[in-house]
């Protein structure tokens, strides 16, 4: 009898046809952990204006960064899966599924059910845990086995923003790029709506209440999305000796008007480049594969805005993808965090 693992990345359209596009985005942003507003305005919203508007823009996004394989998000999740299988052996049974879209999570459930495994561990690949991203994979699992007569031993990752080997994949990737040859470093995190920190200070009187409430990990805010990208980001800077001054924090990807998490990358790129930055490097370090907010939003988009602001180049450093130290982070967690 084997041991079950199941890793879980965000998901990515079937295709980038408008139509698949579509489809994700829907299934995506219908997520009352990401849009999380009451059940009729989220749905006026999501398919009366974001699914139709923003579908056609996406799917032409993802046209740029879609290749022979498929869709980067899923060519490096499938990769690091197969190496996780290989190191593993006979002990485990190992499933990949996406949080929206294919392979879905019912599938991989399914199949792990159907090899009996004696327990499950649920690796959600986000090393900074948001209710957003960790928390909807762990919802929709426990939803699945609820359903379910008999129900295995089962654990889940909440976060592993300060694993030792994920730190050091991207200070591996970073390295070849000498940053100090970089006017400046930025770490350009995935952002989240301010709403959703506030509701992770359980406290109430920590988040966006205590100065520098992210810059150190504390009981209020070991759950807060915001503390644990500060927590990373300085892991990473430490390492690879960059100090204070030559490298900010932001967070991309906004979508919509409420007020997210700050400061903008759109803003400090635009800031940087007008003080006479030429040359920056940027860590993405949210995500452990490249897709289309690293590939095409930092090292396109933001690369044209800088360059159009006086800037030279942006130079984007490698996700985890399926390098072997990313594998080894995996391998560790499932010998030493699962049962
Ligand atoms: C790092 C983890 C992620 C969190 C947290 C997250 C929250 C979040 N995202 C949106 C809206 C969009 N995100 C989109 C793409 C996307 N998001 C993540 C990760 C997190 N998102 C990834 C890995 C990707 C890329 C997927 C790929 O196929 O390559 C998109 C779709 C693309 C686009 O149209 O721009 C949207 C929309 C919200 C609203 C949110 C939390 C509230
Ligand atoms: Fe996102
Ligand atoms: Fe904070």
């Amino acid at each position: 009898m084997k041991k079950g693992v199941l890793l879980v990345n965000l998901g990515t359209p079937d295709s980038p046809e408008t139509k698949d596009v579509r489809r994700y985005l829907d299934e995506f942003l219908m997520d009352e952990r990401v849009i999380d507003i009451n059940a009729v305005s989220r749905a006026l919203l999501i398919k009366g204006i974001i699914v139709p508007f923003r579908g056609p823009k996406s799917a032409k996004s993802y046209k740029e960064i879609w290749t022979e394989e498929g869709s980067p998000l899923m060519v490096y999740t499938v990769k690091a899966t197969e190496a996780l299988k290989q190191r593993l052996g006979d002990e485990y049974h190992v499933e990949m599924a996406m949080r929206y879209q294919n392979p879905s999570i019912q599938s991989a459930m399914d199949k792990l059910r159907a090899a009996q495994v004696t327990s499950i561990q649920v690796i959600p690949l986000f090393p900074q845990y948001a209710s957003a991203s960790t928390g909807s994979v762990h919802q929709k699992v426990m939803e699945i086995v609820s359903k379910w007569q008999t129900i295995p031993s089962i654990s889940f990752i909440n976060s592993f923003y300060d694993n030792e080997l994920v730190i050091d994949g991207f200070v591996q990737n970073g390295a070849k790029y000498n940053p100090a040859e970089y006017d400046h470093v930025l770490f350009s995190f995935h952002g989240l709506p301010q709403r959703h920190m506030l509701k992770a200070d359980e406290t109430k009187q920590h988040c966006l209440k205590v100065a520098n409430c992210c810059d150190t990990i504390t009981g209020a805010n070991r759950f807060c999305y915001s503390a644990q990208c500060h927590a990373t980001a300085r892991l990473i800077a430490e390492k690879l000796n960059i100090p204070k001054e030559k490298y900010t924090l932001t967070f991309q990807s906004r979508l919509g008007r409420d007020p997210w998490m700050q400061p903008y990358t759109s803003e400090v790129v635009a800031e940087l480049a007008k003080k006479g930055v030429k040359r920056m490097l940027v860590f993405c370090p949210a995500f452990v594969a490249d897709c289309l907010e690293t590939i095409f939003e930092v090292a396109v988009e933001y690369n044209e805005e800088f360059q159009a602001l006086g800037g030279e180049h942006i130079q984007l450093v490698e996700s985890l993808n399926d390098s072997p130290i990313w594998v080894d982070a995996l391998e560790k967690m499932v010998r030493e965090e699962g049962f």
